[in-house]
């Protein structure tokens, strides 16, 4: 009988590259809950909208980025309404725009990272935008001319916690396999959620306030080439777990009038009471840091998640910024903003001259959490920055 020979990497999976994408029509968010009641038709409903802009003006966000523009809503009335049939024109939207959003920020991750697109192994691609078979992981891999024997996997309705599971299978694939280079994706629209405000969903106007569209792609690999590959961060650790008394939490069911949101008003409170055990367990990998002395990325969810997590901790205002950062110029783009937290991280580093692509600590957190509740965490180490 033959021996079982596999050959794995050496070294932990890294962060190869970063490329993101968002649509091109941005929406200042002080001038959103006009156009949103004006789109749905619900100027009357004059208190709601006090309330829906008083959200918004306490998101802690500038503005978002929608493919859904004003034509394309008008031309789809079912998706202005609260509760209409409109699953097939929402799905229609999601299967073309998903996977050429992710194409947008694939050429970026790509042309970054500089070397052949055929020697791109593995695709692991997930989106809470739609479904489809095949999946929005075959159609990328045909946009960007990838190898057709690249090896693909998908995941869909991850909700906001996806784009830390793609980090997670991403190392798990890299270290295991010699060689391998992971295009790692997550794509979201907004198209399958929009609809008309709802005095009996007030969660519903919460996700309304806060969501936004936008793609992220890296590209992991273990053992970089020297001198042709430049690693940004090392990924040393990854895990996920279920929060304690959090069913219901958050919830999306696909139905005939789309994904319907469901989002409890203790979601901030459940996540900062319950996620120091495995913080704890994470950052054990790193030796046990303080809080203060490591980098953070945090899924951007909601300002007020992120007020709850900095004061439950204890984090210097300094931490979350990167984090903030994001949640300002682009909303809550479910899987794909901590991947977007990530590339502000490294750049916000490079700007202030700091010693790491981590503003200047050696290890940090990725943090994610979405439907179950569900927090993921990646242990992350940075790498040192030339210029310092
Ligand atoms: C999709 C995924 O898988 C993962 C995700 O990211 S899901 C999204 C997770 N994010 C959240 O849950 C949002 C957390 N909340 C926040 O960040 C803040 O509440 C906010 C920025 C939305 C608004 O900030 P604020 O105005 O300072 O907060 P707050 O006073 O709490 O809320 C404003 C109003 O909305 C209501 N509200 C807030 N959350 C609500 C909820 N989940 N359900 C119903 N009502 C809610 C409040 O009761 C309040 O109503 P009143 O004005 O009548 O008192």
């Amino acid at each position: 009988m033959a021996a079982y020979k596999h050959e794995r990497a050496t070294g932990p999976a890294t962060v190869l590259a970063i490329g993101k994408a968002v649509p091109s029509t941005a929406y200042p968010q002080n001038e959103y809950p006009d156009f949103f009641f004006n789109i749905t038709n619900c100027n009357e409903k004059t208190a709601l909208k006090a309330k829906f802009a008083r959200i918004c003006a306490n998101s802690g966000i500038k503005q978002r980025y929608f493919h859904c523009t004003e034509e394309i809503l008008k031309a789809n009335p079912s998706m202005c309404t609260y509760k209409d049939a409109s699953l097939d024109v929402r799905q229609d939207i999601a299967i073309r725009e998903v996977p050429r959003l992710a194409e947008k920020a694939a050429v970026k991750a790509l042309e970054e990272w500089g070397r052949p697109r055929s020697e791109i192994s593995h695709v692991v691609f997930a989106t809470t935008s739609g479904v489809n078979m095949p999946g929005a992981d075959l159609t990328l891999t045909r946009l960007l001319g990838l190898n057709p024997d690249v090896n693909r996997t998908m995941l869909y309705q991850q909700g906001c916690f996806g784009g830390a599971t793609v980090l997670r299978v991403a190392k798990d694939l890299a270290e295991n396999n010699k060689g391998a280079r992971v295009l790692t994706v997550v794509s979201e629209l907004t198209c399958v959620t929009f609809r008309a405000p709802n005095e009996e969903h007030l969660d519903n106007l919460v996700g309304s306030a806060i969501f936004g569209d936008g793609a992220a792609v890296l590209i992991v690999g273990s053992d970089p080439v020297p001198e042709v590959e430049k690693p940004q961060f090392e990924i040393h650790w990854s895990g996920e777990t279920i929060l304690p008394e959090s069913d219901g939490a958050i919830e999306g069911r696909l139905t005939e009038a789309g994904l319907m949101f469901h989002l409890l008003k203790d979601v901030p409170g459940l996540i900062s009471r319950n996620t120091l055990p495995i913080f704890n367990k994470a950052i054990e990998v790193a030796g046990s840091p303080g809080w203060n002395d490591i980098f953070w990325c945090v899924h951007p969810g909601g300002r007020a998640i992120l007020d709850e997590v900095e004061k439950t901790l204890q984090l210097k205002k300094e931490k979350m910024l990167a984090t903030r950062e994001v949640l300002h110029d682009y909303g809550n783009m479910s899987g794909a903003s901590v991947l977007f937290v990530l590339d502000q991280m490294r750049k916000r580093s490079a700007e202030m001259n700091a010693s790491t692509s981590g503003e200047g600590h050696e290890w940090g957190l990725v943090v994610a959490f979405g439907p179950g509740l569900t927090v993921e965490v990646s242990v992350l180490k940075a790498i040192p920055l030339k210029f310092a």
